[in-house]
This record gives C-alpha cells, sequence and structure tokens, in this order.
C-alpha cells in the first residue's frame, strides 16, 4: 500500500525532529533508509552516496528514466515553533521545509513502489542544498551516472501560496546566487592614535558603501539583481581602531550574465577599497551549484497544461524568485522543471517560526503521481531543446 496522508504526516514530524546541516544527514538518511527498505522491493534499487540516497524504479520499458530530486538538509537555526514535534537538535530546524520536500518524495516513491512504471524513475535524496551544492557534488561524483535521468523533476516549498497550490512558470523560477566572503587586514591600534593604524571598520564601511551602487548603477534597470551583505564584524570595543574586518553575504540575478557581472563589479570594488586603504584583501566569491534554475521549455510546457486541467490543483503562474536553489545545477545538465508547493505561512522560508500546513503534503503527492503516470509515457518521444 502507498503511504497514507496519517502515515505521511508522522513521517514528516519525524524527520521535521532531526535537521541536520548539509553534508551531516547521518540520522535523516538511516530514517530515509528505513522508510524506503519498509516498501516492496521487487523493482526497487537503492545505493548511497555520502549522506545522499538514490532509488531506481525499473519501469517495464527501461529505456527512458524520469528523475525526481528532494533535498534533504536543514539550516543552523533555533526553532521558535513551540510545535510539539519541534527540532529535537539544538539550534538545527528544517526552516526551509527541507522535511516536507522529503516526505512527498517519500509518498510519490511509495506509489511506483507498488505500481511498476513504464519507464523508469530515479528518485534523489540530495544532501546539502542550503550551503554546499550537494546536487553538483553526486552529480560531479558518477554516482549518478548509471541511473542518469533523461529528464528531472523537483519542488520548493512556498509559504506565500495557499497549501497544496502548484506554482511554475517558463524560464527562470530560482535565481543564481554566489556567496561573498571579504576579509580585510589592516593595523589594529589606539582609537587615540588613528594616524598610526588602519582601520578595517573605516574599509569595510567604504566597501558596504560602495556595494550599493552596483544593483543601482551598473545593473541594467530592465533586469534585476540583488547584493545583500548580512554579516559584519570588526573589532573588539570603542576605544581600539580595528585591524580586521570580516564581511559576508551574497549576489542573486536571474540571468548567469548578471550575475557574472555582479560578481565582477564585487571584485572590482574590494580591490579598490583595499588598494586604497593600503590593506590586505582575501576575497572569495563562490557560486558553486547555485545556478539559475531554468525550466525547461518542453517538459514545463507539458507540466503546467497538466497542473492546469487538474480540477483538484490549484495552479498559480508564478514570477521569479530572487531564492537560490542548488537544483540549478542539476537542470543545467538535465532537461527539466523546477515548481513551487504552497505551504501556506505568515513566516518565509528560513524563519524561526515557519510552520508549513501539512495538507500541502498529500496534494503534493497527488499532483505529481498524476503528472509522472502521465509523463512516464510522454517521456518516450520526449524532444527537448
Ligand atoms: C531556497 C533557499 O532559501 N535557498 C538558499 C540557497 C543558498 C544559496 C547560497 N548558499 C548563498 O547564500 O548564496 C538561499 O539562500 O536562497
Amino acid at each position: 500500500m502507498a503511504l497514507s496522508e496519517p502515515e505521511l504526516i508522522q513521517i514528516r514530524r519525524k524527520l521535521h525532529q532531526i535537521p541536520e546541516i548539509g553534508m551531516e544527514e547521518f540520522e535523516t538518511q538511516k530514517e530515509l533508509l528505513k522508510i524506503i527498505q519498509a516498501m516492496p522491493q521487487d523493482h526497487l534499487e537503492v545505493k548511497t552516496w555520502k549522506t545522499a540516497i538514490m532509488v531506481h524504479v525499473l519501469g517495464t520499458d527501461g529505456s527512458k528514466t524520469i528523475g525526481y530530486r528532494t533535498d534533504i538538509d536543514g539550516l543552523p537555526v533555533t526553532e521558535a515553533t513551540g510545535l510539539p514535534y519541534a527540532s529535537q537538535h539544538p539550534g538545527r530546524m528544517h526552516a526551509c521545509g527541507h522535511d516536507i520536500h522529503m516526505t512527498v518524495a517519500l509518498g510519490i516513491l511509495s506509489h511506483f513502489a507498488e505500481v511498476k512504471p513504464a519507464c523508469n524513475l530515479t528518485f534523489i535524496f540530495q544532501p546539502a542544498e542550503e550551503n554546499a551544492s550537494g546536487g553538483k557534488q553526486l552529480y560531479e561524483s558518477g554516482a549518478l551516472d548509471a541511473w542518469m535521468p533523461d529528464e528531472i523533476y523537483a519542488f520548493h516549498d512556498n509559504p506565500q501560496l495557499p497549501a497544496g497550490a502548484i506554482g511554475c512558470r517558463q524560464g527562470t523560477l530560482f535565481a543564481g546566487t554566489c556567496e561573498i566572503h571579504a576579509h580585510f587586514t589592516g593595523k589594529s591600534g589606539h582609537a587615540a592614535y588613528p594616524h598610526q593604524a588602519n582601520d578595517m571598520v573605516v574599509a569595510g564601511a567604504q566597501f558596504v558603501n560602495q556595494i550599493q551602487t552596483i544593483v543601482s548603477r551598473n545593473v541594467d534597470p530592465i533586469q534585476s539583481g540583488v547584493v545583500t551583505l548580512g554579516h559584519f564584524s570588526a573589532g573588539t570595543t570603542g576605544n581600539v581602531i580595528a585591524g580586521e574586518c570580516q564581511i559576508d553575504g551574497t549576489i542573486r540575478a536571474l540571468t548567469q550574465v548578471n550575475n557574472q557581472l555582479i560578481q565582477k563589479r564585487v571584485r572590482a570594488i574590494a580591490e579598490g577599497v583595499a588598494q586604497s586603504f593600503a590593506c590586505e584583501l582575501d576575497l572569495d566569491l563562490h557560486q558553486g551549484g547555485y545556478l539559475p534554475v531554468e525550466n525547461n521549455s518542453q517538459t514545463t510546457a507539458d507540466f503546467i497544461a497538466y497542473m492546469q486541467q487538474k480540477p483538484e490543483v490549484e495552479f498559480i503562474e508564478t514570477t521569479p524568485a530572487m531564492t537560490g536553489e542548488d537544483f540549478g545545477f542539476l537542470i543545467s545538465k538535465i532537461p527539466g522543471t523546477m515548481f513551487w508547493l504552497g505551504v501556506e505561512s505568515p513566516y518565509s522560508l528560513h524563519s524561526e517560526h515557519l510552520a508549513p500546513k501539512e495538507e500541502a503534503i498529500m496534494k503534493g503527492v497527488t499532483a505529481m503521481v498524476g503528472f509522472l503516470e502521465h509523463r512516464q509515457h510522454a517521456v518516450f518521444t520526449a524532444q527537448y531543446e
């Protein structure tokens, strides 16, 4: 029997209690394997790579494979929902809803473990979406090679959409991101003798200010971009000049061209500040697998048409989002579609208060089982651009 709604909710609550950060998802992997191994195994094969799990569902005609990916990591956030099934791991929370993603994947898998599909299906339970490009690492490890999908699907939960609604669009769904890590080193000293020191609070502040000109002056206003510097630390106390400054942030852009333009400007400004303040700069701009999530036109047209004609699905055409997703890497290698699943919450992704509505789970499973039932035939004649 495929997993029922009450069973899925129990599974989600258990996964919610054991969040782990990227590449440390050992308990999560164990819990997922336990659930997967309790399903009928007749046409399933299971493999692991680090904390990832791959499940291959053998179809009646094994010449084509559809991939379905979920991420499995949590965030370094202390949960404040007050829920009875809140995180039991101090300082860790499924604040991005990956517990919902995993549960929906298990629900879909449990259906196809019962009902053999026409094509193969590869379910990917992927680590480290938040911090270490787990999808890229997995792909590049070669662990997926034998079960490489011809096309691939994934979703992210969305607190702004009604619970269970499906959101999607042609083109770019998520931005490409790039982490900024800048360290300026000058010379510390007494507050009364600035001429004998080299103040990195002032250098860092210049960097922060000048960065604000990138989106306003360098990015085409018809396009878009974000540069957020979320962390600034320098100095220890008010009467000591700081000799070091650490600044961390993130770039967001809907095209790779704009992402690279912004990266180039961040580097030029950081180097300019270092030169004008005669200080040392250690700059790391790290994009990893966080490419823009660009939906394939063929798979997405079919996905949207399917969802729109299903009376039980509330389909919403969405605008692109500046959130990032390392699914951008997988979808740059394998044609496919990413979409949103509404979980309706007043709190945003990454909030310590985020409490997704669980009724979204079964709606997500039903919509995706239906779509994959449809797509298991269409994949044999699919042409990708
Ligand atoms: C959905 C979501 O919130 N994704 C993360 C992805 C992390 C991107 C990367 N580590 C960065 O900070 O640039 C996001 O922050 O959008």
